[in-house]
């Protein structure tokens, strides 16, 4: 599908950084618009329903996916994420650009809906420094966060499928990578737009 707003998906293992990244990015651009998910794990911390996401039970879920309100969706560390179509749909196609902040599954069939979204991976320095970013962030228990690490092998093995791979050590150098991603792809379609117009308008297609 074509649409004139531009879609983002930031993948990584839990603890990458990637909520720092897109929330950063958030505050410097106010044209890219944040998409929020459901999912059926219980809120954390400050979390608020509709602001980090949409807490929704197992029969809510359920119900989302029989009526095929998610454009993707996925099991994700024994719980269920979604991007509703809602969510996103409308925004890209009043020119938004949208960012998705969800697991490389979902990455995936973002990229066979949207054949033009750009997927970026979001690599941690070093094993030792995810281990110590998720325990340092103090939300999850010390089970919780050997799952999330066992199941980083697995993720970290995606990367190449993604359009751009960010190494996030310095946070600011990762910030600049992810500005420099959305600008370019930016500065792409304006320039495939107006080509596209310039063309039509030199062969007199009305
Ligand atoms: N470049 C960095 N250097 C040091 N610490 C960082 C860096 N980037 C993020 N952090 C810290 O690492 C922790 C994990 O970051 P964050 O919550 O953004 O990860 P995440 O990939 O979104 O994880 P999840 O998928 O579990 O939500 C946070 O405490 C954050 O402040
Ligand atoms: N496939 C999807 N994955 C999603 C979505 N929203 C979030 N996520 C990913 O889940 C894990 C865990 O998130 P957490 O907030 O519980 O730490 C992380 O990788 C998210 O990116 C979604 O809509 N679809």
């Amino acid at each position: 599908m074509d649409y004139p707003g531009n879609l983002f998906v930031v993948a990584a293992p839990s603890g990458a950084g990637k909520s720092s990244l897109v929330k950063a990015l958030l505050e410097l651009d106010s044209q890219v618009l944040p998409s929020v998910s459901h999912t059926t794990r219980p809120p954390r911390g400050q979390e608020k329903h509709g602001r980090e996401y949409f807490f929704v039970s197992d029969e809510e879920f359920d119900r989302m996916v029989l009526a095929d309100a998610f454009v993707e969706w996925a099991h994700v560390h024994s719980r269920r994420y979604g991007t509703s179509k809602k969510m996103i749909e409308d925004r890209i196609a009043r020119g938004a650009d949208v960012i998705l902040e969800i697991d490389y599954q979902g990455a995936l069939q973002i990229k066979r809906v949207f054949a033009n979204a750009v997927l970026v991976f979001i690599l941690p320095p070093s094993w030792e420094e995810l281990r110590s970013r998720l325990e340092r962030r103090g939300e999850d228990s010390p089970d919780i966060i050997e799952m999330r690490l066992e199941n980083a092998r697995e993720e970290l093995a995606q990367a190449p499928q993604f359009d751009f791979v960010i190494i996030n050590e310095l946070f600011e150098r990762a910030l600049f990578d992810l500005k420099a991603i959305v600008h370019a792809q930016r500065l792409k379609y304006s320039a495939q737009r107006r080509a596209r117009a310039d063309t039509f308008q030199a062969l007199h297609i009305p």
